[in-house]
């Protein structure tokens, strides 16, 4: 049996990068099982996730998992992805959420504690099973 050559194809269908981190593009992402109505009518549109959580990037289309089993439930197709501070979220921030934004930040606090910068991620739902 031959040896396949060194792979270079990994990272193909990412437009060429001006940073080095598309690189490192996640393939995939995870929400908890009690956001998969909400992402499935739309009601979500947003998440905001710590940087390691957070390599995803415009235009890029990922499958979405359930946390708690790895279930795929849908895809969704990034429209951006930006920085922002805790201490700026707003009610803006929480309706794309579909949550009070209290309730908003002290789940954030519970999933990253101590965290000052997120990032906002924006997506729009590709497929649905
Ligand atoms: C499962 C996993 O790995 N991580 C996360 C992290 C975050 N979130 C959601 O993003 C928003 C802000 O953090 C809120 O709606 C969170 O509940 C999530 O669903 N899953």
């Amino acid at each position: 049996m031959s040896t396949p050559p060194t792979s270079k194809a990994s990272n193909s269908t990412l437009e060429p990068s001006t940073s080095s981190s598309a690189a490192e593009a996640q393939t995939r992402i995870s929400f908890f099982e009690r956001f998969e109505a909400d992402i499935l009518s739309q009601r979500k549109t947003i998440t905001l996730r710590e940087w390691a959580d957070a390599k995803v990037y415009p235009g890029q289309i990922i499958p979405v998992f359930t946390f708690e089993t790895q279930r795929w439930f849908c895809d969704i197709q990034i429209i951006s992805r930006q920085a922002i501070q805790f201490d700026a979220l707003n009610s803006a921030h929480a309706e794309q959420e579909n949550m009070p934004l209290a309730e908003l930040k002290d789940l954030i606090q519970v999933i990253y504690p101590g965290i000052s910068e997120l990032f906002e991620i924006k997506f729009t739902l590709k497929t649905e099973c």
